[in-house]
């Protein structure tokens, strides 16, 4: 059976199968102190339903939180243990800091220093230039695209703990899995960065809550703090985000978002009816980078200004019918000419994805599928270049076609996903015990070990999971907006 190293890389130029883990996980140290007991964040993942990329050029788009998702334990050391480590097994990575040789002069400059409620909006050059002999020696065996990926966890964490953190910062281990397909277009590194932001900011006891008789405006304002640090952090793994997708793990549900100017909070538009949709997922285990698919647009419009543009404006265009159609107080979801109108709105956007490049024959190749039997509207979803693609259900799809479609699918070697929309954002465990309901008492401690070895995704959403398999899990708490 796979462990979890070899279920997470998709098979292609980026490839993790089988890759060597770079050292064997630290799972004999001695935890935490009763004051500072173990504890963990999950996040989920994303779908875009319109408007990836061109939300990264001002446009709007709509997205909504799945409910794979990620989870991170965090496990404070005894005083004398001056270490960081991060135990991301996901992509074979384990590397340990000492605390005291971290460049702590540069990030705690009063010209430089952030506090935990500034909006950062750009990385600053001089703190990423003393990050860089802390990164040089991560994952040294490591090599091409394997290596890219060990050092934009790395450095993500990195920046946000020397921004957040002080030399007297306990020592502590971070250890992550993750049910998420990596580099799949369904939100990976918005959910791990939403996970290290949170837990950082715990860490540093500048969050109220979570707690369930939370006033919603207060609860917001943890949200957002959360949500601006993990976009630190996706700007350290993918260079030029617009905000969408950590935004939506934060917060969960679905929203329209835009960020006209990047020096501003982005507008977040909620959408409380957001329509369950009868979507089909569909991964091509084709895996890339969302830094090189955000690139290749910013490439064309220095090359084709005009007609780029042209393209954005009309990808906006789908984003705000769809927008309309939704929010219109006659909207129901049991009306199926709204669905094929939602179902035709996405076909454009499939369109208008192919002509900015960033299509895959591939994904192509799910849409010929679909479109064979005749079962619904496909669109590619995130960054496209591979990665994953939604098809909205026709309300009156035949068992029997589905069932045809699904047999080719796999046949083909493509990963289908069942998952719902709209789901909770950021959650907090703490301490890390978990109980299901009816058990009488005590609880499921969560400890390094067993999180670590828990088996595959199944593994790690049965034994730490959100709901776990189960109707209700008593533990898990997250700020109700
Ligand atoms: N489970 C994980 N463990 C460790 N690092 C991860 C994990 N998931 C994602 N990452 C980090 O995030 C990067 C993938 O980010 P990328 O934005 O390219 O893909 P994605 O977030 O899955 O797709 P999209 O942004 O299109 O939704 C990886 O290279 C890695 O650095
Ligand atoms: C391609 C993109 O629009 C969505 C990636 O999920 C990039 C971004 O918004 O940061």
């Amino acid at each position: 059976m796979n462990g979890p190293l070899e279920n997470k890389m998709a098979s292609s130029n980026i490839n993790g199968k089988g890759q060597p883990k770079s050292s064997k996980p630290r799972m004999n140290r001695k935890i935490s102190s009763p004051m500072n007991p173990a504890f963990m964040t999950s996040a989920p993942g994303k779908v875009i339903v319109y408007g990836e990329h061109a939300v990264v050029h001002g446009k709007a788009a709509m997205a909504a939180a799945i409910s794979l998702r990620s989870y991170l334990l965090v496990t404070t050391l005894s005083k004398s243990q001056r270490t960081m480590s991060l135990e991301f097994p996901d992509i074979g990575l384990s590397h340990t800091w000492d605390i005291d040789a971290l460049p702590w002069s540069t990030f705690s400059h009063p010209s430089k220093k952030k506090m935990y409620y500034d909006l950062v909006t750009t990385l600053d050059p001089d703190l990423i230039e003393a990050m860089q002999p802390h990164l040089s020696d991560v994952s040294p065996e490591a090599k091409g695209e394997h290596k890219k990926i060990h050092q934009a966890a790395a450095s993500a964490f990195l920046y946000l703990f020397l921004s957040l953190g002080n030399q007297s910062f306990p020592g502590s281990i971070y250890a992550l899995r993750s049910t998420l397909p990596i580099g799949a277009g369904l939100g990976s590194s918005a959910s791990i960065s939403v996970c290290l932001s949170s837990a950082l900011l715990l860490q540093i006891r500048t969050l109220a809550g979570p707690h369930p008789d939370q006033p919603s405006e207060e609860a917001e304002l943890q949200v957002e703090r959360i949500n601006r640090w993990a976009f630190v952090a996706e700007m350290c793994i993918h260079g030029n985000p617009s905000g969408v997708d950590n935004t939506v793990s934060s917060g969960g549900k679905a929203v329209l978002f835009k960020r006209e100017d990047y020096t501003r909070p982005p507008k977040v538009i909620p959408l409380r009816n957001f329509p369950e949709l009868p979507l089909l997922l569909v991964n091509t285990k084709q895996a890339r980078s969302t830094a090189t698919e955000v690139a290749k647009v910013g490439a064309l419009k220095e090359s084709l200004p005009v007609i780029t543009e042209a393209i954005l404006n009309t990808i906006d265009a789908v984003t705000e019918s769809a927008y309309k159609l939704i929010t219109s107080g006659s909207f129901s979801k049991e009306d199926p000419h709204t669905t094929e109108t939602l179902g035709k709105l996405m076909n454009v956007n499939h369109g208008q994805l192919v002509s900015l490049g960033v299509s895959h024959p591939r994904l192509e190749r799910i849409r010929e599928l679909v479109d064979l039997v005749g079962v619904g509207w496909t669109k590619l979803t995130g960054a496209g270049g591979g990665g994953s693609t939604i098809t909205l259900l026709q309300p009156d799809a035949s068992p029997k076609a589905l069932e045809e479609l699904e047999e080719k699918l796999d046949a083909e070697d493509f990963e289908r996903f069942e998952t719902t929309l709209g789901g909770d954002g950021v959650g907090v465990l703490w301490p890390a015990v978990l109980r299901d309901e009816g058990e009488e008492e005590g609880g499921i401690e969560i400890d390094q070990q067993k999180f670590l070895e828990a088996e595959g995704e199944a593994g790690v959403e049965s034994l730490v999971g959100v709901r776990g398999g189960r109707e209700k899990r008593d533990g898990w708490k997250f700020w109700r907006v």
